[in-house]
Order: C-alpha cells, then sequence, then structure tokens
C-alpha cells in the first residue's frame, strides 16, 4: 500500500445525514457517536423541524445544516442564540442535491421519508457516494433511473432497510453470481398491529393504533406502512431493484417476532438467514462499516431468551395491498412510482383523520389502474408522474373522505 493511499485510510470518513431529525437519523448518529475516529459528521438535514435540529447541530458541529424551504432564518436565529456561529445554514431541495453530491461528503445516509427522498439520492448517485438507503420510496419510485445513476457514478450503494441488509448479508459476495445461485428471497414481515385482528373492523383503526408497531419505533409514515403492509410490497420493489431478481423469486412470509429479518433460499436447498434484535443500528453500522464491522451498540440477540420464532404465510385477504409489488413491477416502467405516490398521499389522509385505514390500500389500487404512466427518461419524468399520480389519488381520498 502506498503512503498516500494508507493516509487517505487514516482519515475520517465525512458523512451526510439526510432525514436527521427522524427515526433512522437518530439511530445513525448514535452508532456515528460510537466512532469518532472513523466517522465525522458534515452535513445534517431536516424538513421543519428546527429546535431539534439546532439540537443536533450543537452536539454534532456539522458544517452544514440543511432545512426545509422557508424555515432558515428560524434555524440561523436558533444558532446564533446557541453560539453556533460556524454552521452555514442551506435551504430547500437544490441545498439537499448539492449536499449529497459535495466533495466534502464520502457517505450519503439516505433517511428522508418518502419520494422527496429521490433527487437528493439521485445527486449522491451521480457523484460516486457511499449510498446508504434507508428511503425505500426513493429507489421504488427511482427504479431504472435510480440504479443507472449508481452505475454511471461509480456509487455504492448499501442497503439499511433491515430486510435487505439481511438479504445482501446472506448473498454470496459476488454479484454475477447471484442469479444462478440463488432460487428466491424470502422477505419476514411482523404482520404489524394488525396481524390478528378482526379484519372487519380495521374501519374503525386510528393513528395512534397504526403507528403502535409491536416490534419496532418508527416514524409515523413507516409505521402506518407496516400496519397495511404497504411497507413489505414497497420492499419487494426495493428488493427487485437492489438484487436484480425477477419478481416472481421474491417471497413475504409473516414472521412476528422480527428477529430474522429476512433469507436467501439457494438453489441446493439451503436458507441463509440473518437474525438480530429488532434495533436499526445493526444495519446502519454495516452499511457504515462494510465490509467491516463495527460496534453499533445494539443489544445482542439471546436465542435462550426467545419464547419462539414462528412464521406463517401473508393472509390475502387480511393485507389486499401486497399483491400491488408484484402487479407494479409487471406492468409498465413507471408503474411503481405511482403505487408509491398514491400510497404517501392515502397514508398522509389517514394520519390527517381524513381517509380510514381500511382505504388506503384501496386509494393505491384505483390510482393505479387510472394513472397509467408514459416514457420515463429521467427525474423530470419521474416527478411529474409522481404529481400526476398524487392528483388522481387525491381525488380518490376525496371520493372516500370522512
Ligand atoms: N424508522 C425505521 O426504523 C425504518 C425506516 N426506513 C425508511 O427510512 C426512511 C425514514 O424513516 P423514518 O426515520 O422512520 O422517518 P421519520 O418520519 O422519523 O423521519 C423523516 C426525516 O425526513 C425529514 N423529511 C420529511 N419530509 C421531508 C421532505 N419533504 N424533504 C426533506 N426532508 C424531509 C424529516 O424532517 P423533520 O423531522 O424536520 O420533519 C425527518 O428528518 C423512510 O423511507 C422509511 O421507510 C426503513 C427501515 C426502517
Ligand atoms: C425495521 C424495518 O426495516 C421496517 O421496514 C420493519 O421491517 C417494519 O416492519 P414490518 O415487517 O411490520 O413491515
Ligand atoms: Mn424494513
Amino acid at each position: 500500500m502506498g503512503a498516500r493511499a494508507f493516509a487517505a485510510d487514516l482519515a475520517r470518513q465525512r458523512v451526510a445525514v439526510l432525514g436527521a431529525t427522524g427515526s433512522i437519523g437518530a439511530s445513525t448518529l448514535d452508532v456515528l457517536a460510537r466512532h469518532p475516529q472513523r466517522f465525522e459528521v458534515v452535513a445534517l438535514s431536516a424538513a421543519r423541524q428546527v429546535a431539534k435540529m439546532a439540537d443536533l447541530c450543537r452536539r454534532f458541529r456539522p458544517r452544514w445544516a440543511v432545512i426545509g424551504a422557508g424555515h432558515g432564518a428560524a434555524l440561523r436565529a436558533e444558532l446564533n442564540q446557541r453560539g453556533l456561529l460556524d454552521v452555514e445554514v442551506l435551504e430547500g431541495q437544490a441545498a439537499l442535491q448539492a449536499v449529497a453530491s459535495a466533495a466534502e461528503v464520502d457517505i450519503v445516509m439516505a433517511a428522508i421519508v418518502g419520494a422527496a427522498g429521490l433527487a437528493p439520492c439521485l445527486a449522491a448517485a451521480r457523484a460516486g457516494k457511499r449510498l446508504l438507503l434507508a428511503n425505500k420510496e426513493a429507489l421504488v419510485v427511482g427504479g431504472e433511473v435510480f440504479l443507472r445513476a449508481v452505475r454511471e457514478g461509480g456509487a455504492t450503494l448499501l442497503p439499511v432497510d433491515s430486510e435487505h441488509s439481511a438479504v445482501f448479508q446472506a448473498l454470496p459476495e459476488d454479484a454475477s453470481t447471484w442469479s444462478a445461485r440463488v432460487d428466491k428471497i424470502v422477505l419476514t414481515a411482523s404482520g404489524g398491529p394488525f396481524r390478528t385482528r378482526d379484519p372487519a373492523t380495521l374501519a374503525d383503526v386510528t393513528p395512534e393504533q397504526a403507528c403502535a408497531h409491536p416490534n419496532w419505533v418508527m416514524g409515523r409514515k413507516i409505521s402506518v406502512d407496516s400496519a397495511t403492509m404497504m411497507n413489505k410490497a414497497l420492499e419487494v420493489i426495493e428488493a427487485r431493484y437492489l438484487f436484480g431478481l425477477e419478481p416472481r423469486r421474491i417471497e413475504v412470509i409473516v414472521h412476528p417476532q422480527s428477529v430474522v429479518h429476512s433469507m436467501v433460499q439457494f438453489r441446493d436447498g439451503s436458507v441463509v438467514a440473518q437474525l438480530g434484535t429488532p434495533d436499526m443500528r445493526v444495519p446502519i453500522a454495516y452499511g457504515l462499516s462494510w465490509p467491516e464491522r463495527i460496534d453499533s451498540g445494539a443489544p445482542a440477540l439471546d436465542l435462550t431468551r426467545l419464547a419462539g420464532l414462528t412464521f406463517e404465510a401473508v393472509d390475502p385477504a387480511r393485507f389486499p395491498g401486497l399483491r400491488l409489488a408484484w402487479e407494479a413491477l409487471e406492468a409498465a416502467p413507471g408503474t411503481p412510482a405511482v403505487l408509491n405516490a398514491a400510497n404517501e398521499e392515502a397514508v398522509e389522509a389517514f394520519l390527517a383523520g381524513r381517509l380510514r385505514f381500511d382505504r388506503i390500500v384501496a386509494v393505491t389500487q384505483a390510482t393505479m389502474e387510472q394513472c397509467l404512466p408514459g416514457p420515463v427518461g429521467g427525474l423530470d419524468d419521474l416527478l411529474a408522474l409522481d404529481r400526476r399520480a398524487r392528483a388522481v389519488a387525491r381525488h380518490w381520498v376525496q371520493q372516500w373522505a370522512l
């Protein structure tokens, strides 16, 4: 190894945490704080939580703090009050993309929720960053456009979603062998808070009930997705793009304990699974350190203390949204973006008390039937399709408004 390469090896990796004020953001910063010799936080982003962002700036002293459009002045005032004059405040989408692709950034944690994270992901991918993907919606919407940006930019795309990190850990190192060696990928689904609830009563569930996930503490949008199992539909599409296997070779089974995070079944019948306590710091630490392993802070798994590990088939009547994943993948390119946009609109309406829980999937399905994508050449086409699908979804939300 030459002296220069050795010096670079010793240098700290510079990390931008997009979505720093959220659940994944908090877990990421917890892992980073355990390894100050290895990582340096150079940028943080949030949409509107100004006070929380200022607290994070005081703790991590990033060079840049990016906040949603219209909140820059408030953040500057908070930082001034705390005497944090060395943090540069930037505002809006263009700033997110600038930070995600900045030369001073080595690793981008994509932890913004929803399609809003797509443009910064593409910027990071085109700039050749190590891109840690929690923001599954970005890949669902971006699809081949996203993968092309990764290829052309020479980026390293690593999964953070627990199931996809599990699959990645179970797969052989050489990606060119995956298709020949793997029979199928089996994603585990907890079944969410309504796994055993009488489906006839799902019309009445409240946002608080839907967000009470049995095993994971997460943001409200993904919590609702878990309750409808649209989270797993998004994850099937995410797996298709990350691992390149045909959709029919991706399966979902219910595993209520969320200890087996997912598995790979090989041609010879072997099944390799990844297990761990349900703690997102594990896949985050793996993405940060891959191919090495570092302390994540998560408690070790003690199998002797588990009451048992159980598995069930998915009941399609209880979770009608799951099959939409395969339908979207088999339909015209761009259909996953329509699925995602409709789901985002429906979840937002449900959380705002404007839509019944059991209409979320209905809105998504109706939108997919009505909103047919045109050609998808790049980001502008995807954003236009996303807008069009949201308009159709809002129409259905209105039809079924409470
Ligand atoms: N939480 C988890 O355990 C897991 C999450 N994921 C995925 O990771 C992503 C983040 O999830 P989670 O951390 O739970 O979500 P949270 O809602 O907790 O956090 C979302 C973050 O994104 C920011 N944000 C929200 N909207 C925008 C926007 N329009 N533009 C820019 N920033 C925005 C929020 O800022 P502000 O706080 O200011 O609103 C916040 O920092 C999602 O895609 C989710 O599916 C995947 C696996 C597990
Ligand atoms: C932690 C994580 O990766 C989430 O996506 C989680 O898996 C949600 O649980 P469900 O299995 O209920 O969707
Ligand atoms: Mn997941």
